[in-house]
Order: C-alpha cells, then structure tokens, then sequence
C-alpha cells in the first residue's frame, strides 16, 4: 500500500521514514553514555590511562560547540586514549551501529581511519578486521531479526558497508596502505575511501597515487572538500582530479566551482548541525548552502558526520532541513531517492532502498 506523501513532517515521522546516511565518522558517532561506559569499564579492570577524565565531564552532555580548532584534538588528545583495545572498539563500533538503526537509519556507509595501538596488540589491519566482524555479526542479526511492526512504513533491516579515510596528515605511502586495506577487505564490505581530517593540515597533491589506485580497483570515493575558508583553488582542483564520485561539506567554493560540481552531479554529503556548530558556515541552519544546493540536480545526502560530538541524529538533520527550508514530505522522500543513486554499495542495495521508497505515493 503506498504511504500519503503529504503528511504533515514532524520529527516522529522523519524518525520512521527509511534513511540512508552516508557520511558518519565511527568515532565521532560514538554517543557520550558509551564513552562513559567504557570509562567505568576501563576504570574498574584498572586500564585506564593515568588522569583521563571522564566522558561526561571532559565532553559535557549539551556541549555542541567544538570548532575546528578544538574538534580534531578530541580524537587525538581524548577519544583514542579511551577506544584503544578490541573490546571498547568492538563495544563502541556496536554502539553507533545500534544508534543508527534506532533512528531508522536503514542503510549505512560508516567511515573509519585504520589506526594502530601497538600496546594492545592492534595494527591498521587488525582495526579494520574488528570493526568490519562487528558490522557482519550486526548485519546478520539484522537480517534474521524480525522487524518493528509500530512503523507506519513497511521497515527493512540497517545495512552497513565501510569506508576507509586516508588523514590528511598521513604520508603518501600511509595512503596508499589504506588503499590496500580497503581492496584487501573489499569483499568484507569495504566500499570506498574518504580523505579527511584537520583542513589546515598537509598536501592533498600527495595523495593523487593513491586515489589513483581506489580509482583503478572501483572503489567509491568520497572527498572532504572545501571544509574550511582557507581552501585554495590549488587544493581543489587537486581533489576535483581524483575523479570524487561524492564531496562532504562543500563550503567555500570559489566561482565557478559550483558549476563544476553540478555538471559532474557529484552526490553531496551535507551536514547541517556539524557545519553550523562548528562555525564552519556563518549563521545558522537557515544560512547552510544545502538551501543553495537543493534543486541544482546534485543528488543530496543530508548526513550527521559526528553524531557523537554534535548531538543531531539524522532524523533531526532532516526534521532542521524541513523546518528551515519548508520542505514537503513528498520532497524529503525525494532527498532520500537522490541519495540512493550515489551509495557505493552496488545495484543490489540500490534495487533495495528504490524498492523500499516505492512504498510512498
Ligand atoms: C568537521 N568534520 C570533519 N572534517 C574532517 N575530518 C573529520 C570530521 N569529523 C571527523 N573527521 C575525521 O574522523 C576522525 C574520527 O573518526 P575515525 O577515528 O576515523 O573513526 C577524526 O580524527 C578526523 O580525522
């Protein structure tokens, strides 16, 4: 039975509607209460590193404020020196999947950078190996688990793929290692790679082999691109000449950048509540190029990029886009057909989701 696509769009609803989220940095989508509990954990068996404060005070439950500036030290300097073993990596890998699938999220690209902590025994494979086997172990319970009747729409079960991210402070050769991790466990549901981090750091021009390579093997590939103000022509056109199939932020673009991506149709990974937060745009929802872009025919994903940090679940995300730019549910179920067009998880997936998004008239 097809579902009414003028229904008045409340938060419950957009909540219940089938989502696709496409740009989510796994430790940045790890909820405050699981860094919490991981703490307590860690504390109780005696783990813990010598003066880590905890979850709750060091990132306080409200706080949504980071920049640039204090954004990517928390990872570093905080987050990393808590998920460090296979059981919190495993714990909180779960966690942000299960969150996800709370908030009706049913198909899933969850972005990591292969990291290494040689104390516990961890190398960039070895990460990479546990985070893909709790997305199998997930996926299958998934698949055999009997879905909620309480939806008004005819629900399906989350699927989740991985993309892999090159830091931009990484080396060339780091690069291409992860390039290699992301062939290696592409039949694992590896299906692309993202170059991201701090974008006042490093040398994209370095990465062209790289990138070269995802190309030559097809995997997806996906840019954070225009982050920041000081973005230089130089930059990106370099990334434009990696051949991205899909570009996150997309900020400052200099003229005539807008048309490029539009003849391209890249798919754009959009983040409201990130973005605004941050300050990565001046004023608030309403001033967020997704207002721009939203009928230039680049095909949209509004996306959460940290979930964990920025406290917006993609059904908000879509509920601020509806309210600020007063669309329709009829467009918001166009917004998420758009998106199914550019997931790297093949025909199969996108025969899945088009047939899930039938269901509405
Ligand atoms: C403003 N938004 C952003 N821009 C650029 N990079 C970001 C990001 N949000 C997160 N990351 C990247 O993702 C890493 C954490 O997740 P993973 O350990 O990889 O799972 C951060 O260290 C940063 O490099």
């Amino acid at each position: 039975m097809a579902v009414p696509s003028d229904k008045p769009v409340t938060l419950s609803l957009l909540r219940d509607l089938p989502k696709i989220e496409l740009h989510a940095h796994l430790s940045g989508s790890i909820s405050r209460q699981c860094l919490h509990e991981i703490w307590l954990r860690k504390r109780e068996e005696g783990k813990l590193p010598s003066n880590l404060e905890d979850p709750l005070l060091a990132i306080p439950p409200g706080k949504v404020d980071y920049d640039l500036k204090t954004f990517f030290p928390l990872f570093s300097n905080y987050i990393y020196h808590l998920c460090f073993d296979a059981s919190s990596i495993e714990y909180s890998t779960r966690r942000v999947l299960e969150d996800f699938r709370d908030d009706g999220v049913v198909y899933l690209e969850l972005r990591t950078t292969p990291r290494t902590s040689p104390e516990h025994g961890i190398s960039k494979e070895s990460y990479v190996q546990l985070v893909l086997s709790t997305i199998d172990a997930f996926n299958q319970e998934q698949a055999s688990s009997k879905q909620s009747n309480e939806s008004p729409f005819k629900s399906s079960p989350m699927k989740t793929y991985l993309i892999l991210s090159i830091d931009r402070r990484n080396t060339a050769a780091e690069a291409m290692e992860v390039v290699d991790l992301a062939l290696r466990y592409q039949h694992r549901g590896v299906v692309g790679v993202d170059l991201c981090g701090d974008p006042s750091k490093g040398d994209v021009a370095i990465f062209g082999p790289a990138f070269e390579k995802a190309d030559d093997y097809d995997l997806g590939i996906t840019l954070h691109f225009a982050e920041s103000e000081s973005v230089t022509e130089k930059e990106l056109q370099t990334l434009l000449s990696f051949d991205p199939h899909r570009i996150g932020h997309v900020i400052h673009l200099p003229e005539g950048y807008r048309e490029e991506i539009a003849v391209r149709k890249l798919g754009l990974e959009l983040c409201l509540s990130c973005n605004v937060h941050a300050k990565m745009i001046t004023g608030g929802v309403e001033n967020h190029h997704f207002g721009y872009w939203k009928n230039k025919g680049c095909p949209i994903a509004l996306s959460t990029d940290d979930v964990g940090v920025f406290c917006s679940p993609l059904s908000n995300e879509y509920f601020l886009a509806a309210s600020h730019f007063n669309l329709s549910f009829a467009e918001i179920v166009q917004l998420c057909k758009g998106a199914v067009e550019v997931i790297f998880g093949g025909d199969e997936e996108k025969d899945r989701l088009r047939s899930l998004y039938k269901q509405f008239s």
